[in-house]
C-alpha cells in the first residue's frame, strides 16, 4: 500500500523540491498540499516545473487539512512547525524541514531564533555516527540546515578519526534559493548577479550552534567553529571550505585514510579521487555530496571541501532519505546521485 504524504509549505522552494522528489518516489502517493498567502492558488501557477501536480489547489496550513496522511513534510518558516506538529498525532511521521527541532540546547535555540525552544527530534543526517539507528522507526525527524549538512559531512570524518584539533574555520558559499522564495531586497538580481558578499560574520549565523552540536558529538568534546557564509550568484548549491588544525603526527596518508574509511559504504557521499575538487554544478538536482580532503603541511591544517545542492541533499533529499530510513524502506528509494550539469 502506498505511503500517503502531505506537504505543508508547498508553494516555497523546500516544499517544491520535496514534491519533485516525491513524484519520482515509487512508494509515495502525494496527498494534501498547503500554503499560506498562496492558499487557494493552483500549484501550476507557483511551481510550473511540477507538471503532474499543476491542477492541485493549495489548502490552508491547518492540522485538519494535514490529517489522514502517513507522512507530513513541514516546509514552513522557522518557528511555525511546532504548533502544527503537536496536533498531528503520534502515529504520523512528521518530517520538519525547518529548524525548530534541530538543536538540543534550549539556550542556543533562544539566542539564535529568539523564541521558546520546542524540543529536539532525531536528526536527519543519516551519515553521522548513530543517526541511522535514531531514525529507524521514528515518527519525528528534524532535517538539518543546508550549511550544517555540507559542513558536517566535510569535517566529521576528521573528528571521528581524532586527527583534528577541536577548532574549525569554515567559509561556505550558497546559492540564493537557500534564502527562500519570499521577495527580499538583497536577493534582487541586480544585487546578486556578478557579486559575492559574506553575511552573518563573526559567529552571528544561526547554523553555527548546529555545526558545533554535530561536530562536538563526534569529537566527544566541544568544537569551536568560526563560520562565514557567503551569498553566491547561482540559484542552487553550497560549496563549503572547512579547515581544522591537524593533531600531532598526522600525515596526508592518514587524513585520506580517515575519509576513505568514513565514506567507503555511503550511497550518497562521494570522496573524489585525489586531485579532483568538488563543484556545485556536479550535484545540481542530485542527492550526492562531493567531498575532497587535503593536508596542508605548511600550516598543519586539514582542508576539507564539500559540495551539495542546498535544496536536494541540503533539504528535501535529506528529508526523503531520512523518511525512507524511518519507514524501513531502502534508503536510496526515489533519490538519485545523477546531477544535471551542462
Ligand atoms: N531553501 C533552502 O535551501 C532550505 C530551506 N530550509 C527550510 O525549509 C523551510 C522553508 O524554506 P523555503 O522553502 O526556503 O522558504 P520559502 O519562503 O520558499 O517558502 C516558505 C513556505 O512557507 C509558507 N509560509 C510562509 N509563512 C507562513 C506562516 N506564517 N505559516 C505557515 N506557512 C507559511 C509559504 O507559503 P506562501 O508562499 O503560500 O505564503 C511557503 O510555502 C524553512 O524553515 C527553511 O529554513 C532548510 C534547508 C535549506
Ligand atoms: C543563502 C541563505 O540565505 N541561506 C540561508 C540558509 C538556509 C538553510 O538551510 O537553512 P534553514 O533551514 O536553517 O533555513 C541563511 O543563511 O539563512
Amino acid at each position: 500500500m502506498a505511503v500517503r504524504a502531505a506537504v505543508a509549505g508547498a508553494s516555497g522552494y523546500a516544499g517544491g523540491e520535496v514534491l519533485r522528489l516525491l513524484l519520482a518516489h515509487p512508494e509515495v502517493e502525494i496527498g494534501t498540499l498547503t500554503g499560506n498567502s498562496n492558499a487557494g492558488q493552483r500549484l501550476g501557477a507557483l511551481q510550473p516545473h511540477l507538471l503532474p501536480l499543476a491542477d492541485r489547489v493549495l489548502a490552508e496550513t491547518t492540522p485538519e487539512a494535514l490529517a489522514g496522511h502517513d507522512v507530513v513534510f513541514l516546509a514552513l518558516p522557522h518557528g511555525q512547525s511546532a504548533a502544527v506538529a503537536e496536533r498531528l498525532g503520534p502515529d504520523v511521521l512528521v518530517v520538519d524541514m525547518g529548524a525548530d527541532f534541530r538543536l538540543k540546547d534550549p539556550a542556543d535555540w533562544e539566542r539564535f531564533y529568539g523564541s521558546p525552544h520546542a524540543g529536539t527530534w532525531p536528526y536527519g543526517l543519516p551519515e553521522l555516527p548513530g543517526a541511522r539507528a535514531a531514525l529507524e522507526g521514528s515518527k519525528r525527524i528534524a532535517v538539518p540546515g543546508c550549511y550544517p549538512t555540507a559542513v558536517s559531512l566535510a569535517l566529521y570524518p576528521a573528528y571521528a578519526a581524532q586527527i583534528a584539533e577541536p577548532e574549525a574555520v569554515i567559509v561556505a558559499a550558497s546559492g540564493t534559493s537557500g534564502a527562500g522564495k519570499a521577495p527580499k531586497a538583497h536577493l534582487l538580481g541586480s544585487e546578486v548577479m556578478g557579486s559575492m558578499s559574506p553575511y552573518g560574520v563573526g559567529g552571528g549565523h544561526r547554523h553555527t550552534p548546529e555545526m558545533i552540536q554535530n561536530l562536538g558529538a563526534v569529537a566527544g568534546e566541544r568544537v569551536a567553529v568560526s563560520f562565514t557564509p557567503t551569498l553566491a550568484p547561482m540559484p542552487r548549491g553550497i560549496l563549503a571550505t572547512c579547515s581544522a588544525k591537524a593533531a600531532a603526527g598526522v600525515t596526508a596518508e592518514s587524513v585520506r585514510a580517515a575519509y576513505q574509511k568514513a565514506y567507503a559504504d555511503e550511497p550518497f557521499v562521494h570522496l573524489l579521487p585525489e586531485g579532483q575538487w568538488p563543484a556545485t554544478a556536479s550535484v545540481h538536482g542530485s542527492n550526492a555530496v562531493q567531498v575532497q580532503v587535503a593536508y596542508d603541511e605548511a600550516v598543519g591544517r586539514i582542508i576539507a571541501i564539500s559540495a551539495i545542492d542546498n535544496l536536494t541533499k541540503g533539504t528535501a533529499g535529506g528529508a526523503v532519505q531520512s523518511m525512507n530510513i524511518a519507514l524501513g524502506l531502502d534508503e536510496s528509494t526515489g533519490l538519485t546521485t545523477i546531477g544535471v550539469a551542462p
